[in-house]
């Protein structure tokens, strides 16, 4: 079977948070199960493209209502992604150093999603599947449905996955004339809340529609920032497909990003190795259990709750806890947790930016990762700590409830609370401590038993294929 999966983000060309951890690694799984999957996604001037070899394979020109724009495709030469990678390069729109937050992200992703169809549009035959990833792609589906330009690929089943349901990349009516014609009596496949909504768009005219995680899709049905009536409606075409982990890049006895290699047989030293590394960086003290979170410093990851919690917990704990922060976002949440820093110094340290090895370090030398979400889909983190002997704390939400189950209950290897609260993480921030100090047996079981745990894509990449072969005409 031909997959195109159409996507922003894409590790290792260009990430800003788990659609590109996604985006990089699912295709690859399922090459491996025998299919070829193939990416396509913008251009952006990233380090991987000065870094590798590519052809040209086609070049074409569109319009998006006045704009004529030229477009050109590039191949990655030799697959070394474990899949095929095409680039789509539009002069003035997609040719910038970063992915998102430019004042024209709509016109950029719109005027890619048009690319993409055209390309695909002229080719001698056509792929089995288009999968879409969130609202940057969201159109798609609308478009080689009801697009005069492209309608002789209607019969194309389309797949699309929502990965966060809070961003939604609505625009105004006002554009309606910036997409390619089509058949006016259609245009409700666009529209929600009397705006042109392309994640919305996506979940109506996609031939199948994915979530991330089951409890997820479940959730949605009540909390989708107010597309709950549409999720409900559209129930029967909808699957949660829980996501999976890259066992080749996030593998703690061979990741070269870390400071010490390790398996599950030499966790605690390995561990020990790379927290020495990383408490004599940041000014920590490595006897101490060290809390950790990664992530985007935004409201749906609670990381306003963090400064708070930070606080709140080296005080009722004593001053028995590091905890290390790493993320970017929101500029209030950072410049507060600057302020916890200054603070607490030697107890609390922040890197505020973006940095993957920085990342893995942090994945090996902490002992617990923090994730109090409000909303998680899936969530990647949780799957890189366990794989990594790292114990997750999480809010029971989404993906989180799915995948980490409390070492309260049988068999327990995580610690799960209920809200995004000070006192509900400073909670659980005791009971880590209470494991890390007083039940160390308990606490070395849990670490070998959650690197046992099975998160590859394997199982995930299959299920994507059974659902492909659903659709398939
Ligand atoms: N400052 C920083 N420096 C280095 N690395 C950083 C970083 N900030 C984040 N990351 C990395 O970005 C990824 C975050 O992935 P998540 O899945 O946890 O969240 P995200 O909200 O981006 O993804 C959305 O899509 C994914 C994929 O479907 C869902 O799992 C998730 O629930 C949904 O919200 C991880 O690889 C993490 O290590």
């Amino acid at each position: 079977m031909e997959i195109i999966h159409v996507s922003a983000e894409c590790f290792p060309v260009a990430k800003a948070g788990g659609l590109g951890d996604v985006a990089g690694a699912l295709p690859k799984y399922q090459n491996k199960l025998g299919h070829t999957a193939k990416v396509v996604m913008p251009m952006y001037r990233t380090k991987f493209l000065y870094q590798n070899e590519w052809e040209l394979v086609h070049e074409g020109s569109q319009n998006s209502g006045s704009h004529y724009f030229n477009y050109s495709i590039i191949r990655e030469k030799t697959n070394k992604l474990g899949f095929e990678l095409y680039l789509v390069d539009i002069n003035g729109l997609l040719d910038r150093e970063k992915i998102y937050g430019y004042g024209d992200d709509t016109q950029r992703f719109l005027c890619f999603q048009i690319a993409v169809c055209d390309w695909m549009s002229r080719w001698t035959y056509k792929p089995d599947i288009v999968h879409c990833h969130d609202h940057q792609t969201g159109l798609i589906p609308f478009m080689l449905k009801n697009c005069f330009a492209f309608k002789h690929m209607a019969d194309v089943p389309t797949v699309f996955t929502i990965h966060n349901a809070q961003y939604q990349g609505q625009f105004s009516w006002d554009k309606w004339n910036t997409l390619p014609s089509y058949d006016a009596y259609t245009w409700g496949g666009l529209d929600w809340n009397n705006a042109i909504n392309p994640l919305a768009s996506a979940v109506k005219c996609a031939w199948r529609v994915t979530t991330v995680s089951p409890s997820y899709l479940d959730e949605l049905r009540y909390q989708a920032a107010g597309l709950e009536n549409l999720m409900e409606y559209e129930r029967g075409k909808c699957v949660g497909i829980l996501n999976g982990i890259d066992a080749d890049v996030w593998d703690p006895s061979k990741d070269s990003m870390i400071a010490k290699n390790y398996d599950e047989h030499d966790v605690k030293d390995g561990k020990r190795k790379n927290k020495k590394e990383l408490c004599a960086r940041f000014g920590l003290d490595p006897d101490k259990p060290l809390f950790t979170f990664i992530g985007r410093l935004v409201g749906e990851k609670a990381a306003d709750v963090l400064p708070d919690a930070i606080r709140s917990s080296i005080y009722h704990h004593h001053g028995k806890v590091s905890f290390l922060i790493l993320g970017s976002g929101e500029p209030d949440v950072e410049g507060r947790l600057e302020e916890v820093k200054d603070q607490f110094s030697g107890f609390v340290s922040t890197f505020i930016g973006y940095n993957e090895s920085l990342s893995h370090l942090l994945y090996a030398g902490a002992d617990f990762l923090l994730m109090p979400s409000r909303v998680e889909p899936c969530g990647l983190n949780q799957m890189y700590a366990l794989r990594y002997g790292t114990v997750p704390m999480v809010r029971s939400t989404g993906g989180l409830k799915d995948t980490v189950r409390d070492f309260g209950e049988w068999q327990g290897f995580g610690i799960r609370f209920n809200n995004a609260s000070v006192e509900d993480i400073s909670y659980s921030v005791g009971r880590a401590v209470d494991l890390y100090y007083n039940k160390k047996d308990l606490y070395t079981w849990m670490r070998s038993y959650m690197m046992h745990i099975d998160h590859s894509w394997d199982a995930s990449a299959s299920e994507y294929i059974a659902l492909y072969e659903s659709v398939k005409v």
